[in-house]
């Protein structure tokens, strides 16, 4: 360690208490959305899709290197034995990742992907693994209880024997106004001029022809005639023609595929109608039994559909802090409504992420306001130190077809350069042909506009307000402000930061710097909670209040594993002791 250089040292023990911060499709031409899904039908029954091996081969020649097959071996050279010698756990991918292409290569937008038909599978699921996911989803509108369970178990069971780090996120189903399940059917043909009768009974399937139930009992009531139903935010439009007790017939004026769940908006005089489906609770019943079940499961994120408020966050965090072991689910609130955006800097604090749920959002407010909504969202979690993602209908078409459109690529890289910490597949990875290759699309763009950021020094002039909530916070945000300035400036290979709750880590993603981050903590689950972070590569390591050994330690393991190289240039941060250091690797 001769090489090391204290920059400054603050000697008070500061440690940081405080926890770490922590679709609906647009129509596609209708007919081109109804072949996709039709195709689907067929797609979801016979199990085995996309070849796993393709992913491997983008991963590698995303770097311009023929050998698609030695990261692929790296990979399914499973580690999970080695890592209980080696003292130092981290995600096989990443791992492989580094050893090949180096520190300045790596990926630092995170890709979450959402499990259904499509992917459930072990080998599926494996495939997204190597493939980049790093948070699976699981959406409670869909499935069965067993079905999720044995996802979860699935993911847990493709960690432990191959090395892997993929952290789950339930979704609750949230209350607003939905379709029943269609009686069983896969999906529904609504033809234009056909009379359709939605109904809150409580009917038995089979269900009636041209009959769909209502999960909300208002709904008889609360529709007028000449209103406008929206299936899904357009997807399929009806008018409302007669009113006959528990039943509303409604005449399709724009036709289309219904599926099972379906979200239902009317609209009145060209706006939302909603004042009675604000009274709906956030969180149902059936959601507080799903979130019982997230948290017997130890899922590692649970999000909540369409938040409209702070409390209810609060809420949900004491219920799962009374519950879980040391409280370590984060939640996660999407934004999928109006009282949601109104209420915008209230739920951001009061979370631990946030979802820019574009599918609800573009049902809820006009089509045309909703990437101003995503840019600002992005922009105000960014600066309240709080990890975004940004979801739905970013590689729609991929769900039929083996290629993006040039105006998905687009989207998916505008949502990087406003430097999202994570993006999300939805029916393109759980019930698309080609789920492998759309994680393979985000993975590369993600990679290629990252890269161009970098190399057009478009480092953002941006000001991060400061939001410390205690002069110790103050001192760990200017330590991270700094240390990540400084690794831009003298061109840093990696920041490495010793974090026991994450907290420090996610101070340095935040100021988005050039090089990756190492974060190192002692616990799984922060470790897989800090996947959802811009730029952050976790790893476990059981380690001391000792910064000299810590980082001797380190470099050892990573070296003898061969992550790191000697004379890499290293800016260390830690939370036990508020230092900076600077040094070569020995
Ligand atoms: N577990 C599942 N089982 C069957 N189909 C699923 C499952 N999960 C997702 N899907 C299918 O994938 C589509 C997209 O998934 P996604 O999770 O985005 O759901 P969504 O219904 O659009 O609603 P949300 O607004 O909650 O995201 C769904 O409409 C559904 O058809
Ligand atoms: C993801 C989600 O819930 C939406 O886009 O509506
Ligand atoms: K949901
Ligand atoms: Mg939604």
């Amino acid at each position: 360690m001769a090489q090391s250089l204290h920059l400054f040292f603050i000697s008070s023990p500061n440690l940081i208490s405080h926890k770490s911060a922590y679709s609906r499709p647009l129509p596609l031409p209708s007919n081109r959305r109804s072949t996709a899904l039709r195709k689907l039908v067929t797609a979801a029954s016979s199990s085995d899709l996309d070849a796993p091996a393709s992913a491997s081969q983008v991963l590698a020649s995303e770097n311009g290197k023929g050998g698609g097959h030695s990261l692929a071996a790296a990979v399914s050279a499973s580690a999970s034995v080695e890592y209980a010698s080696s003292g130092i756990e981290v995600d096989a991918v990443t791992e492989a990742e580094l050893k090949e292409n180096g520190f300045r290569s790596t990926r630092r937008t995170k890709l979450i992907c959402t499990i259904g038909p499509a992917t459930c599978g072990f080998e599926q699921l494996e495939a997204l693994a190597v493939g980049g996911m790093n948070v699976a989803r699981i959406n409670m509108c869909h499935g069965t209880r067993e079905w999720h369970k044995m996802v979860i178990e699935r993911v847990r069971r493709l960690n432990e024997e191959k090395g892997f780090a993929v952290a789950i996120m339930m979704d609750t189903e949230g209350s607003e106004i939905h379709m029943g399940d269609l009686g069983g059917a896969q999906s529904a043909k609504a033809e234009d001029g056909e009379i359709w009768t939605f109904t809150v009974r409580a009917l038995e399937a089979p269900l009636p022809k041209r009959t769909i139930t209502v999960n909300y009992d208002g709904f008889a009531e609360d529709v007028k005639v000449g209103d406008e139903l929206l299936v899904d935010g357009g997807m399929v439009r009806f008018e409302v023609i007669e009113k006959l007790g528990p039943d509303v017939r409604c005449l399709c004026t724009d036709p289309g595929l219904l599926l099972p769940r379906a979200n239902l908006t009317f609209w009145r005089n060209g706006s939302l109608v909603r004042e009675r489906n604000a009274m709906l609770p956030t969180i149902s019943s059936k959601d507080w039994l799903d979130i019982d079940f997230g948290i017997a499961e130890g899922v590692d994120f649970i999000a909540v559909s369409f938040v409209k408020s702070a409390e209810v966050i609060y809420h949900l965090k004491s219920y799962i802090a009374a519950r879980s072991r040391g409280g370590d689910i984060s939640v996660v609130a999407k934004i999928e409504s109006i009282d949601s955006l109104k209420n915008l800097e209230e739920i951001i604090k009061a979370s631990d992420g946030i979802m820019v749920a574009r599918g609800d959002l573009g049902a809820q407010i006009p089509l045309e306001q909703v990437p101003a909504a995503q840019q600002r969202i992005v922009k105000l979690c960014r600066n309240l130190n709080k990890p975004v993602i940004v979801a739905s209908q970013l590689l729609e078409s991929m769900i039929e077809y083996p290629t993006p459109t040039r105006a998905e690529v687009a989207d998916v890289s505008e949502a990087v350069r406003q430097r999202s910490d994570a993006l999300m597949l939805s029916g393109e990875s759980a019930m698309g042909q080609y789920p492998d290759k759309a994680l393979a699309v985000l993975r590369s763009v993600s990679v290629r506009i990252e890269r161009w950021w970098r190399e057009e020094k478009q480092h953002e002039d941006m000001v991060l307000p400061g939001i410390a909530s205690s002069f110790s916070d103050s001192i760990s945000e200017e330590i991270c402000n700094s240390a990540a300035k400084m690794a831009n400036n003298l061109e840093a290979d990696a920041l490495f930061v010793f974090t026991k709750t994450g907290h420090m880590a996610s101070l340095l993603s935040r100021c988005r710097p050039d090089c990756p981050i190492f974060a190192f903590t002692t616990t799984t689950s922060v470790r897989r909670r800090l996947n959802l972070q811009w730029g952050l590569i976790p790893f476990r390591l059981s380690f001391n209040d000792d910064m000299e050994s810590n980082l001797n330690k380190t470099f050892s393991l990573l070296k003898a594993r061969g992550m790191i190289k000697s004379g890499g240039l290293i800016i260390a941060v830690s939370d036990m002791l508020q230092s900076i250091q600077v040094m070569n690797v020995p």
